[in-house]
């Protein structure tokens, strides 16, 4: 049986992917903006949300960018329609194939329902992190907020196949970081939509660089797990607008770490 066209989804699908796929485009703009990507390097996907209040599920369909195609000529219309199994829907986008780490973003999305959207650079200072296949150890108060510790290694793995979703999703399994540095490679990152796991890349890049000069200088000091559990708490949970007044955030007691 032929695989469903865009056009045999029912009008709020395919109202809901024009709508992330416009948020995808937008979102690409900002890897570029935050010089974390070159030439045609790096991708953003996002899962397409028809219902908030129905949740993930298996026949979601998500939205990424067409493979070696330049951020600059980057439109809506040109972001590629994918399954959960990483084919793509043929009316859409044209001729253009999805990117080179669509069965990753895929594998990601199949196996951790509470990601909406995926994130991969060739940022310098992370990159160059995964080429030494070494973690950054929590020593800023800024990964304590984002990444809640240490920003892990993921394995070497070669593109095209799911060996990069699953090295994404068994680094993550033991770990409450939104970014992977896979190694070799460059870093991955995650979030409950696509803008939160490009608000992880543009942190994991600032970290990474900091920590690099930091240890041209020293030996940076790690900060224990008691307050990184505290500041992951409060960042998570109050700042912003998000919460309530943040000068009155009852810290947990310590020690309370959540995984
Ligand atoms: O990391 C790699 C290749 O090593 C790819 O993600 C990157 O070049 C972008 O490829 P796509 O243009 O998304 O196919």
């Amino acid at each position: 049986m032929p695989a469903p066209r865009l056009a045999e989804y029912s009008e709020a699908v395919r109202d809901a992917v024009t709508h992330t796929r416009e948020v995808v485009t937008t979102l690409h703009a900002e890897l570029a903006r935050y010089e974390l990507v070159v030439w045609t390097a790096g991708n953003v996907s996002q899962r397409v949300v028809v219902d908030p209040n129905a949740g993930p599920g298996d026949d979601d369909l998500f939205v990424i960018k067409p493979s070696g195609i330049c951020y600059n000529e980057l439109r809506p219309e040109s972001m590629v329609v994918c399954r959960m199994d990483g084919t793509k829907i043929d009316d859409t986008a044209d001729g253009l194939q999805p990117s080179s780490d669509t069965a990753a973003h895929a594998y990601v999305y199949r196996h951790l329902p509470e990601i909406g959207g995926v994130v991969h650079t060739h940022s310098t200072y992370a990159t160059a992190w995964a080429a030494l296949g070494e973690p950054i150890e929590c020593v800023l108060t800024m990964m304590a907020d984002e990444f809640g510790g240490d920003i892990p290694v993921g394995p070497f793995a070669l593109i095209g196949d799911d060996s990069i979703g699953r090295g994404i999703v068994e680094t993550l399994r033991t770990s409450r970081s939104r970014a992977v540095l896979m190694r070799n490679h460059g870093p991955f990152t995650v979030g409950t939509d696509a803008r939160a796991a490009v608000k992880a890349a543009v942190l994991c890049e600032e970290v990474a660089r900091t920590v690099h000069i930091a240890r041209q200088v020293g030996d940076p000091i790690p900060i224990d797990t008691g307050h990184i559990d505290q500041l992951y708490e409060r960042y998570q949970n109050v700042y912003g607008q998000a919460g309530p007044d943040p000068t009155k955030f009852e810290q947990p007691p310590r020690g309370s770490h959540p995984g």
